[in-house]
């Protein structure tokens, strides 16, 4: 029996179990089960390497997007439209084959924006170029989930279901379970709240699933069955997922209302042009970017080509920034000046742990060095040259 039948298999028994007290530790287990032939079922296929034939697309700019959807929905027309890279589109399924690049320029920075072929129910075991499509996914920072206005709000809930069927879990943080496997000492279960959902049988039976003997378990919040499973997977990604809403030309303003007011929502319609500066507003604002301007000792600040930071991927905090200008910078740093919504006055001088906010302006002065002949003058650095922008202008920053 294949992977994909023993799932059906235990979906079936799960269906057909009714859920009380007395069956929970069962159809826990089936689920544990079932997480297991999922990942079974991701294992890249023996002797094939990376996404697949027309999938391997280089990583560009500062931060990837991808956009998935079924078929038809718009996907190659919103690419075109926010990138000036042409994608074929057309009113049949499937126009798109392979993974489309775009680059999208929006607030000094470059997003790569991934068109996709459309994915349809049973994607996550593989139905048409699904597994090529979710590898694709899981390689971006964000992901927009374009839908049909027009079509059953149930389109939503299928491709939900079946990127988390291959561990995408989309605006979701991970659960707040602590857990490590050892060697020897047996299990130790704890919680510091009270949890409704999950007892110590249940969680040993689970980790018996695993073949785990040895482990120490802290819940610290009421967790389900299933945020455990995820856990002890260790696989999951955790993505923000914008549900972008195209064609409402074709739909009531009643309607449109309804699907603009669901949380993570955009609606926009490609043919009319409507709504995509919100969309763009949006994702940028989900990326979780930060530029940081760097100033030049005794310079005005280069406003042109910002150094790209992110919440989420490497940190922003001063010392990210050294990181990200010279992985040596670091250690010839002896404090930095930022000015910005970060700082608490300007110019605040700042160390290695200030966490930095997008926009700030930062110079870095170093420590002595040799060449200054111990005569006390520091010297600072510059990634750009100085260029005094329009902003600049109205307020001149002082050093
Ligand atoms: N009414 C309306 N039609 C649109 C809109 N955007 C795209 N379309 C049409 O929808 C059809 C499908 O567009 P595509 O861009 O090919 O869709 P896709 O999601 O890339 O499709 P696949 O590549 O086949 O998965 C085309 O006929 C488009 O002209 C819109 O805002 N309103
Ligand atoms: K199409
Ligand atoms: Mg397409």
């Amino acid at each position: 029996m294949g992977i994909i039948e023993k799932i059906k298999e235990i979906e079936a028994e799960m269906a057909r179990t009714q859920k009380n007290k007395a069956t929970e530790y069962h159809l826990g287990q089936l689920k544990a089960k079932i997480a297991k032939l999922r990942t079974q079922l991701l294992e890249p296929p023996k002797g094939s390497s990376g996404a697949g034939e027309g999938f391997e697309v280089t990583k560009f700019g500062h931060g990837r997007v991808a956009l998935i959807g079924f078929p038809s929905v718009g996907k190659s027309t919103l690419l075109t439209l926010l990138t000036g890279t042409h994608s074929e589109a057309a009113s049949y399924e499937f126009t798109t084959l392979t993974c489309i690049p775009g680059i999208i320029h929006y607030n000094d920075t470059k997003i790569q924006l991934l068109d996709l072929p459309g994915i349809i129910e049973g994607a996550s075991e593989g139905k048409g170029r699904g597994r090529q499509v979710i590898a694709v996914s899981k390689s971006s920072d964000i992901v927009l989930m374009v839908l049909d206005a027009s079509k059953s709000e149930g389109h939503r809930q299928i491709l939900t279901r079946e990127l988390e069927a291959v561990g995408l879990r989309l605006n979701k943080r991970p659960p707040q379970i602590y857990f490590k496997k050892k060697k020897t000492g047996g299990i130790s279960f704890n919680s510091t709240v009270l949890l409704t959902h999950v007892d110590e049988k249940l969680c040993y039976q689970i980790l018996h699933e695993y073949k785990i003997h040895n482990a120490e378990v802290l819940f610290r919040e009421d967790a389900t069955v299933d945020d455990l499973i995820d856990v002890i997977e260790g696989n999951r990604k955790y993505m923000k997922c914008i549900y972008v809403y195209n064609k409402i030309d074709v739909i009531g303003v009643d309607d449109v209302d309804k699907l603009a007011r669901q949380p993570n929502s955009v609606v926009i319609s490609c043919n009319l042009k409507l709504n995509l500066d919100r969309l763009l507003a949006k994702m940028w604002e989900e990326m979780g970017l930060v530029r940081i301007y760097t100033k030049p000792q005794g310079q005005q600040p280069d406003f042109t080509d910002p150094v790209v930071l992110s919440v989420d991927r490497g940190g922003c905090t001063v010392e990210d920034f050294c990181n990200h200008i010279h992985r040596n910078l670091v250690k010839d740093v002896k404090y930095v000046l930022v000015w910005g919504t970060s700082a608490r006055h300007y110019p605040q001088h700042c160390g290695l742990a200030h966490v930095l906010h997008d926009e700030d302006v930062v110079q870095i002065v170093k420590k002595k060095e040799k060449e200054d002949g111990g005569r006390g003058r520091f010297k600072s650095h510059s990634t750009a040259p100085a260029r005094i922008s329009d902003r600049e202008k109205k307020a001149p920053l002082k050093t």
